[in-house]
């Protein structure tokens, strides 16, 4: 059973001089949400020995001994030079205790914001610390000359990304993480498709998204443009299986998903501030609630975020809600800050809450609370009050009251939107109602075609279909993810014999009769001339349903070609 195996440290070998050293917890290691799937998870600590030795991401302390034991086998305490932080937190304060007392000699690579916490956390060491702002490098001898790209959001204001040219690592971090424990170093087959319960690392990387990202899109887009120009093998992560083989689909997917959340109509602004995290954790749960509803969540910490920000933010918002532990019978200065620009500003019409976790008293959330109210504000959830840090149960309780919010806030802007014109992808979806189509595709350079009846629109954003494929029939490239294919919609008027020729397995489309033309689609795709619409399309997924593989595809382009055609829908009788 997977809880009954002890915590241990893997270390693989993972490009030249360069080792991964995995901290793995078999069981979900905390209450926070982002381990709400509780597979577990590993902190992956990273190990560059070339002239310099540094290690990168030290491990928080519920891994120490184990950690500090796999890296003394390693390497020689006088031998570390440089303790890269790409993140800073209060649990991993006990490693970078016991490593200075270890390796007295090392310098801390971070950013701006890491140095701060560091000396914060350690007023009475001197200490060496290199800050990375961006444009320097560090080097560490045989080609390793590591770049910087300081990659801040709300949650991880100190985030810094770093990039070896020599191994073409570039080490994430929290980007492109999941939590997930397994024996796999790297992602190598791990993107099952064919199991429609567990959709693979595919599902706890998008759910860990939807945790972690979904509500600083902008910072995610930011991160990724910075990063968009390397040339990288490999992510290396903080969290779960390193990216090499999908590297690309799942940086395609943050821009996707990245994408999806800009697109949403309805936004929530969700301001807070929390000393000790606290606060914080219960902002990520009711966020993942809200993100559940189809509905953008914009997460700013106030702590971190220039007044001007939050003011447009709280501009744009549809509904507010403000998130305060209490310090000293307040509210923390960011608060107060954020909470007037909201009674200056915002409507109040606009839906809100308030939320945090307290000592004892928690004064912060009444003030907070009164001044909302008698601003005239109405409130989306009563006021959510948490003893110091919350549990299991009050996360799945934040999530609920996230679900709720949303719900609310839909149904209050339930107006009839203006009609907008159909994109010709959209039209040329609309067409599909129990079609009958032709489906082509090019294998080894041969265009091949096969008639398709059992297809269905299955999702608008994006837009997507579904065809059903006998198992004997299906070819290869439609069986891997990202593979292509055209769709090919016809209408009534179109002649049995021409679509009689298709009803054979795939067959080169040389050997249909004389008379059938082509051109060749964007996806290189032969699009059959005579068809109605069509539609180009990337397998996305597959069902394994009895004999029939069911392939979702998302329409990357469609387009009409014949406007006023019927389409033809399959009458197939049943046999008796
Ligand atoms: C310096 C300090 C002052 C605090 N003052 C209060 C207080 O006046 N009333 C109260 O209810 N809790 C008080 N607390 C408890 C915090 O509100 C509590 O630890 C909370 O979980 C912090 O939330 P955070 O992790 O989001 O910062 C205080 C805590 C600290 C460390």
């Amino acid at each position: 059973m997977i809880d009954s195996k002890p915590r241990d440290v893997q270390i693989g070998s993972i490009g030249t001089n360069t080792q991964v050293l995995r901290a793995r917890s078999w069981s979900r290691l905390r209450f926070e949400i982002e381990y709400g799937l509780c597979r577990g998870t590993t902190a992956n600590s990273y190990l560059i020995t070339a002239d310099k030795t540094a290690i990168i991401d030290p491990p928080g302390a519920s891994f120490i001994n184990i950690y500090l034991a796999a890296l003394q086998n390693q390497i020689h305490w006088q031998n570390l030079d440089y303790v890269i932080l790409g993140h800073f937190s209060p649990n991993r304060v006990p490693t970078l205790t016991a490593l200075l007392e270890l390796a007295p000699q090392i310098t801390f690579v971070c950013s701006l914001p890491s140095a701060n916490n560091l000396h914060s956390t350690f007023p009475d060491e001197d200490l060496k610390i290199l800050i990375m702002r961006g444009k320097e490098t560090l080097d560490l001898g045989q080609g390793h000359i590591l770049k910087f790209f300081p990659n801040p959001s709300p949650r991880w204001p100190e985030a810094l990304c770093t990039y070896d040219p020599q191994t073409q690592i570039l080490y994430t971090g929290k980007l492109f993480a999941a939590h997930i424990c397994g024996d796999q170093i790297f992602d190598d087959n791990l993107y099952s498709n064919s199991d429609s319960h567990y959709q693979g690392l595919n599902e706890d990387q998008k759910y860990y998204f939807n945790c972690l990202m979904a509500p600083h899109i902008t910072h995610v887009e930011a991160a990724l443009e910075k990063i968009a120009h390397l040339q990288v093998q490999i992510y290396g992560v903080g969290h779960g299986p390193l990216i090499r083989s999908g590297l690309i689909k799942l940086t395609q997917s943050y821009f996707q998903w990245s994408h999806a959340q800009k697109e949403r109509e309805i936004s929530v602004a969700l301001l807070y501030a929390s000393a000790y995290g606290n606060t914080a954790t219960l902002a990520q749960a009711i966020a993942l609630g809200i993100t559940k509803t189809g509905i953008a969540v914009k997460s700013i910490n106030c702590e971190f975020t220039s007044p001007e920000e939050i003011h447009t933010t709280v501009e744009k918002a549809d509904a507010l809600i403000i998130g305060t532990p209490t310090i000293g019978g307040h509210a923390p200065t960011p608060i107060q800050t954020a909470l007037a620009i909201v009674l200056a500003t915002s409507d109040n019409s606009k839906l809100v809450g308030v939320f945090g976790s307290y000592g004892w008293s928690g004064e912060a959330l009444d003030i907070v609370e009164t001044k909302l109210k008698h601003a005239g504000f109405p409130f989306g959830f009563d006021t959510l009050k948490v003893k110091f840090k919350p549990d299991e149960l009050t996360l799945k309780i934040c999530e609920e009251i996230g679900k709720d919010f949303g719900q609310n806030l839909k149904n209050a802007k339930k107006t009839h939107p203006p009609r907008k014109i159909a994109t010709p992808t959209e039209q040329a979806v609309s067409k599909i109602v129990g079609s009958v189509c032709v489906l082509t595709t090019k294998q080894a350079e041969i265009s091949m075609a096969i008639l398709v009846t059992w297809v269905s629109q299955a999702t608008f954003k994006p837009p997507g279909i579904t065809v059903a494929i006998a198992k004997e029939r299906a070819i290869e490239c439609l069986m891997y993810i990202g593979g292509k294919f055209v769709l090919n919609i016809f209408s009534e008027d179109i002649h049995t014999d021409y679509i009689k020729s298709f009803r054979r397995n795939f067959t080169p489309i040389e050997e249909h009769p004389s008379g059938i033309r082509t051109i060749v689609g964007e996806n290189s795709s032969p699009i059959l001339a005579d068809a109605a619409a069509y539609l180009e399309c990337s397998v996305n997924q597959h069902l394994d349903c009895g004999d029939h593989w069911v392939i979702y595809a998302t329409v990357d382009y469609g387009k009409l070609i014949n406007p006023d055609g019927v389409t033809a829908i399959n009458k197939t009788k049943t046999s008796q």
